[in-house]
């Protein structure tokens, strides 16, 4: 029996192959139809918006709290995100001491929210609300402290409401060498999905902005 699963009490034997430390074991399968980042055969080409920021446009931020991209969060990644052509956007962040994970590396979680960050701000590009579903990572190589990461996302396709995405990320610059990618399943979502789970004053306080070009920035988007 795992040490963790004694100490949390979980049922031993058969059952706690199941769940160790509230995680599904490794050899749960998942279920039929979480398989696949790739778009499926029929999926959509995906759509810019008519409405989508001009390519090279900074996408500002979204939320002043968000741990990607917003200025009042001290700790967060600070990332500048920039619309591209088509349904594509790029991004940059630089890594800070903070964002450490062995001395003068990032942290590998960090660098997948800098990934996960790029992929959502696809949204501004079909201007729908999404959250993310699926991401799945490939750390290519390490990332040292002081680098500037060089990120590009784009949307590979839609089916209903879901929409895949590919990112990768480079070092140095935009043809440097590559140090991490990703695909990701985003799942749109309405408003809603904010206000029942997260604060709802907070969203509703937002959509009460006299600055419009903000409210439909951060909150027809995603907060
Ligand atoms: C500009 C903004 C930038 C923001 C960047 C940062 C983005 C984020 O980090 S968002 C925060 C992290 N994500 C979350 O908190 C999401 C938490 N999860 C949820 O709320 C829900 O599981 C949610 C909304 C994704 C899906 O739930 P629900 O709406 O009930 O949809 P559900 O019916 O289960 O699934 C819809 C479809 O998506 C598929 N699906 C849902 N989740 C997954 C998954 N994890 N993997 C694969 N497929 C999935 C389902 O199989 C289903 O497919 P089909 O239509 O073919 O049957």
């Amino acid at each position: 029996m795992p040490r963790c699963a004694r100490r949390h009490g979980l049922p031993v034997g058969k059952g706690s192959r199941d769940k160790v430390c509230g995680v599904s074991a490794a050899t749960t399968p998942p279920s039929p139809g979480r398989q696949g980042l790739a778009p499926p055969p029929d999926a959509a080409a995906p759509v810019r918006h008519p409405d989508a920021p001009a390519p090279g446009e900074p996408l500002g931020s979204h939320y002043d709290g968000c741990f990607g991209c917003g200025t009042g969060q001290p700790h967060g990644l600070h990332m500048a995100i920039t619309a591209g052509e088509g349904v594509c956007v790029t991004a940059e962040f630089t890594v800070r001491p903070e964002h450490q994970g062995a001395p003068g590396l990032a942290h590998g979680g960090v660098l997948a929210a800098a990934l996960d960050e790029t992929l959502g701000s696809l949204s501004w590009m079909l201007r729908v609300i999404a959250v993310t579903g699926r991401l799945e990572s490939d750390f290519v190589r390490p990332v040292p402290v002081g680098t500037t990461l060089h990120l590009t996302a784009r949307c590979t396709g839609v089916a209903g409401r879901k929409i895949h995405s590919t990112a990768e990320g480079r070092i140095g610059g935009p043809d440097g060498p590559l140090a991490v990618r990703a695909d990701a399943l985003f799942i749109k979502v309405e408003l809603d999905h904010f206000t029942r789970n997260g604060r709802a004053e907070e969203i509703k306080a937002a959509l009460a902005d006299p600055d419009q070009v903000k409210v439909a920035r951060a909150f027809e988007v995603n907060p």
